[in-house]
């Protein structure tokens, strides 16, 4: 049988099931039912569609045409491009969400982009991530190659990527990608953190450790006029942040500091020490921990933002899918309470943790650790 014999006449009925008979009436057919776990394969293919989409509309430039209602005519004629699949595409964007689409009385819809992420696609934002989204992407496509080498070959030996070669990666990161995740989301829910400990208007110190382009402390700074700090990084890294806070005026209470975590001081007399994302990168952390302890005062307190895998949440498979080639390459990704065990381990007294805390890209447990008791 051809595609084109499979008819409604010759698909088979079900008992009671009867097929409509007027061309025009909506009615269910009945449908084999096939188990949810095979649909989400094909959803998992489907999402790369998504991905490519959206990467291409970021490359084009189409959502700076798509600031207020704008036809795909319109669109096209900006752009250059064919309007019968500009239509089609704006309609796939729309099906995504991140466009609104509006339909005239008998005229082509008009579509822009939905005002809830207009903020983060729009390249004259303050919060705009398209870069970001770009570099995941491009991240994301090649781990094909990358996972299988490491299936076959397993973790890569430390010598595999030295840390002169690492700070130079992560210093285009922390101009780019790490800056914009940083603004759109990072820097939120660091003010919002700090905001919600008793003491943080108390505190005058803090170390921003691994802080790649330092906006965090920037934040924190502006927020509480006492506070001064340093954010410790590598130095390609810190010489990014150490320019972003002279952008930002902040050099009397600021400073970038050049230097590996593992092997070199950072310093120490800390009312607040803000440490994300880092740890998966340091390959023994409980003498990390207990340097972080030292070098907190009493009262002080640590705020560590990681993932953490099996936390039993809805999350965890998001958390799977971004850490996953991490993980493979050898970097600590904790099982759910065990870094708080740690902590406890290096000495801290009272360690909080808040699970699923919104972080760029998959979300982090946070943990608050003090160091004794809150000061009086
Ligand atoms: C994933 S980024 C996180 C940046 C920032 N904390 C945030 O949450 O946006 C990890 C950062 O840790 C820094 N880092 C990793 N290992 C380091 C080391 N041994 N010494 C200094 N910095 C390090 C990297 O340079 C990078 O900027």
């Amino acid at each position: 049988m051809t595609p084109e014999s499979l008819t409604t006449d010759s698909l088979p009925r079900a008992p009671g099931n009867a097929l409509p008979t007027s061309a025009s009436s909506a009615a269910s057919l009945p449908s084999p039912s096939i188990p949810a776990l095979l649909q989400s394969c094909w959803d998992a293919q489907l999402a790369c569609q998504d991905a490519e989409v959206l990467s291409l509309a970021l490359e084009l430039g189409m959502f700076t045409c798509l600031d207020s209602f704008t036809r795909a005519e319109r669109v096209a004629a900006l752009l250059a491009l064919s309007p019968v699949n500009t239509h089609l595409f704006l309609e796939f964007l729309a099906s995504m969400g991140v466009l609104e689409s509006a339909q005239g009385d008998h005229r082509p819809p008009s579509y822009r982009m939905h005002p809830a992420i207009r903020p983060y696609l729009h390249p004259d934002s303050a919060l705009y991530v398209g870069d970001a989204l770009l570099f995941r992407h491009k991240v994301l496509s090649r781990s094909r190659e990358q996972l299988e080498v490491l299936l076959r070959k397993g973790v890569p030996g430390a010598e595999s990527i030295t840390a002169e070669a690492a700070q130079h990666t992560w210093a285009q990161a922390a101009q780019t990608q790490i800056a914009q995740e940083q603004r759109a989301v990072t820097v939120p829910v660091a003010r919002r953190i700090a905001a919600q400990l008793p003491d943080h208007d108390q505190w005058r110190t803090m170390l921003d450790l691994g802080g790649g382009p330092g906006l965090v402390s920037i934040a924190l700074a502006e927020d509480l006029p006492a506070l001064s700090g340093t954010v410790f990084e590598y130095p390609a890294v810190a010489a990014v942040a150490q320019l972003n806070i002279e952008a930002a005026h902040l050099q009397d209470r600021l400073r970038g500091i050049g230097g590996d975590l593992l092997s070199d001081d950072f310093g120490c007399g800390y009312d607040l020490i803000w440490c994300s994302s880092v740890l998966h990168f340091v390959t023994c952390m409980e003498p990390v921990l207990q340097r972080l302890h030292a070098a907190l005062n009493p009262g002080g307190v640590l705020v560590c933002c990681h993932a953490e895998v099996g936390a039993g949440s809805a999350d965890n498979h998001r958390v799977l899918q971004y850490y996953l080639r991490m993980r493979m390459q050898g970097r600590q990704v904790l099982p759910a309470g065990e870094l708080a065990e740690r902590l406890h381990g290096a000495g801290f007294s009272e360690v909080t943790t808040f699970d699923d805390v919104v972080f760029p890209v998959a979300p982090v447990a946070v943990l608050i650790a003090r160091k004794g008791r809150l000061f009086s």
